[in-house]
């Protein structure tokens, strides 16, 4: 929720409000006002405003020229428009490249079709209580009548809010609302706001709501419909050990020390949150990366290993078992087993074994025992069949799984342990821009475990768009597809219900994407569950498009991305912003591996 305090003109009391995570601050050109900033005002007072917090010049029925010549001498980013300017005026400024909030004074007899005129020529509306004055009255509006506002355009709610309405801010929800709008209510005297007081309701509004767990799995072991433990009896005592442990294991003091202490020593943690100055300008917007990539191991699928090696320890478990399809996990598994010196097995297909030489030199390096897989297609579903009956014949070894998928409790736990992510980015977007949520969080999913972690806390977030991208291979309707939730159904995979692509005798259907980290049939439960309830928005990409905006990070960053995160870079494309929206793409993994998949792709490499 952004907030804009207005009505400022007295220098130390600005400089004191600066320290506030606000996202706009309010100056008034209206001479008739209280609040009126006067015809001397100082410039100097408005450059000294951080940029992140955006400088608003609130006007009534002044001619554009005017405005325009002041926006220049303050350097105003938006323009209020508060009195009864047409859209044709609202479309002047807006076409010199300013922001353009209108506001209008509501009461029961507002004619809400008034505004279909203005869309367009708006970036944001502004509603306010009607009254006699243009604004600033500190008179309060029955917020019920936004029921009948079902435009397009975002608004700012005002009139009158003062710290007394923190709780009916919070109750009052509307898909439009971007943001509140204080002025009076929190004043000394006119145009001096009481900090203290501002303080206190920006962190009062902006406290996480209690959780309301809709998106978390329930102690069956379900998100929605989705997930559960559809296992043989023979791995029943042996899923039910883990599942009696990991809760009481991660949230042990001694867990959680341990694994910080590995995430920061041994992962490099905290990833950085990059703001690509390049790639912001190419989508007019503002676009960060979560930059797993530069994880010991090149991904994220350390965060999991590191957590799973733990666990396994504190459970007595000496031998751990592992399944890989392009290796990249099985690599990660190895590094872990190395680290703590355990015996590591890993099954691959024998078919991936051949195509991903380097990968399988790297686990024996690490001192893992790669098993080929000779059944089926020789790939990924073959070999965690082997590692299943691996599992079975060995109770005392720990099966690390690399993705939120199979039986209950791995996606939850594997979860948990990449929310790290985003735990990170809401304490690293509070810096940056004083506001721990962005606009949108986009990843890339497979099974779906680097989106999990970047969307975890977020979840209950209602306001953040969570965008979750799959790899379309050849195009969803090509039959060389992995874009499990876009032409999949719902059915059974690895010990969960889910969604999965399968043909038309219910057979899993062998997926196909260029980039092997997302060449999965099926997808986590909890992603199913995104996808069915709306709560995550479900796009896909396909090689073509992920290769191509693997190149445009490369030569306007200076980073190259892994296949699988060049899908989530692609989405870009398919998405439009506004100029101030924060845009987080979680950077899952570094493109070394796919270099020999870049060269044979890309012409001139
Ligand atoms: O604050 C003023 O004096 C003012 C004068 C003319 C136009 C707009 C003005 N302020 C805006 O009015 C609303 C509501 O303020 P309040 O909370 O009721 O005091 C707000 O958008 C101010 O930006």
């Amino acid at each position: 929720m952004k907030i804009k305090v207005c009505g400022l003109r007295d220098k130390s009391n600005i400089k004191e409000l600066m320290a506030l995570p606000l996202d706009y601050v309010g100056f008034i050109f209206y001479s008739k006002s209280a609040r009126y900033v006067g015809d001397d005002f100082d410039a100097e007072i408005t450059k000294m405003i951080p940029l992140h917090i955006r400088k608003v010049g609130v006007f009534v029925n002044e001619a554009a020229e005017k405005i325009l010549t002041l926006a220049k001498k303050y350097q105003l980013d938006v323009i209020q428009l508060h009195g009864d300017e047409s859209p044709e005026d609202c479309q002047q400024i807006k076409d010199s490249g300013i922001e353009v909030f209108k506001a209008f004074q509501l009461n029961e007899d507002f004619q809400f079709e008034r505004l279909e005129a203005y869309h367009k020529a708006c970036d944001y509306f502004l509603f306010d209580t009607k009254s006699d004055s243009y604004g600033g009255s500190g008179e309060k509006f029955n917020w019920e009548i936004l029921k009948k506002y079902k435009g397009e355009t975002p608004f700012f709610l005002s009139g009158g809010i003062g710290i007394d309405d923190v709780e009916a801010v919070k109750a009052f929800q509307h898909s439009k609302l971007f943001g509140l709008d204080v002025n009076s209510g929190f004043e000394r005297s006119p145009a001096v706001k009481n900090v203290v007081l501002v303080e206190e309701f920006l962190k009062s509004v902006r406290k996480k709501k209690m959780s309301n767990n809709k998106y978390a799995v329930n102690e069956r072991g379900y998100y929605g419909q989705f997930g559960g433990a559809y296992i043989p009896e023979l791995l029943r005592a042996n899923v039910d050990e883990l599942r009696e442990n990991y809760l009481k294991i991660i949230n042990s003091e001694k867990f959680q020390k341990d694994y910080k202490r590995l995430l920061d020593t041994y992962v490099g943690r905290p990833t950085p949150l990059t703001k690509v100055a390049n790639l912001s300008k190419r989508f007019g917007t503002n676009i960060y990366l979560k930059r797993e990539d530069l994880t010991h191991t090149g991904a994220h699928k350390i965060n999991n290993t590191v957590g799973q090696i733990l666990i396994a320890k504190y459970m007595g478990k000496t031998r751990i078992i592992a399944e890989t399809g392009a290796g990249q996990h099985g690599v990660a598994t190895a590094t872990v087993c190395a680290l703590f010196g355990l015996e590591c097995i890993v099954y691959m297909g024998a078919l991936d074994i051949e195509r991903q030489a380097p990968n399988v030199a790297r686990m024996k390096m690490l001192g893992a025992k790669v098993v080929p897989a000779i059944s089926g297609n020789q790939t990924l579903k073959d070999a965690t069949n082997e590692a299943i009956r691996d599992w079975i014949a060995n109770p005392h070894s720990f099966y690390l799984i690399g993705s939120v998928v199979g039986p209950h409790p791995y996606p939850d736990m594997v979860t948990r342990l990449q929310s790290i992510i985003s735990k990170e980015i809401r304490e690293q977007l509070t810096k940056e821009t004083g506001n721990p949520n962005p606009n949108y969080v986009i990843a890339c999913v497979g099974g779906g475990s680097n989106a999990a972690g970047a969307f975890y806390h977020y979840l209950d977030e209602e306001d953040v768009k969570l965008v979750a991208v799959e790899a379309s291979g050849l195009g969803v309707n090509s039959g060389e597809t992995a874009a499990t939730i876009t032409i999949g159904d719902i059915g059974f995979i690895h010990g969960s219900k889910t969604m999965l692509m399968h043909d038309e005798d219910g057979q899993i259907t062998e997926p196909y994407s260029i980039s092997a980290g997302l060449d999965y049939p099926g997808v986590g439960p909890l992603h199913a569950h995104l996808a069915e309830t709306g709560r995550a928005q479900f796009l896909s990409v396909t090689d073509q498009e992920a290769l191509d905006a693997a190149m445009v990070l490369a030569q306007s960053e200076g980073i190259i991305p892994a296949l699988e995160s060049a899908h989530a870079l692609a989405a870009l494309e398919q998405m439009t912003f506004r100029k101030d929206d924060v845009v987080v793409v979680n950077l899952s993994g570094r493109g070394d591996k796919d270099m020999e998949t870049y060269m044979k792709e890309i012409n001139n490499l």
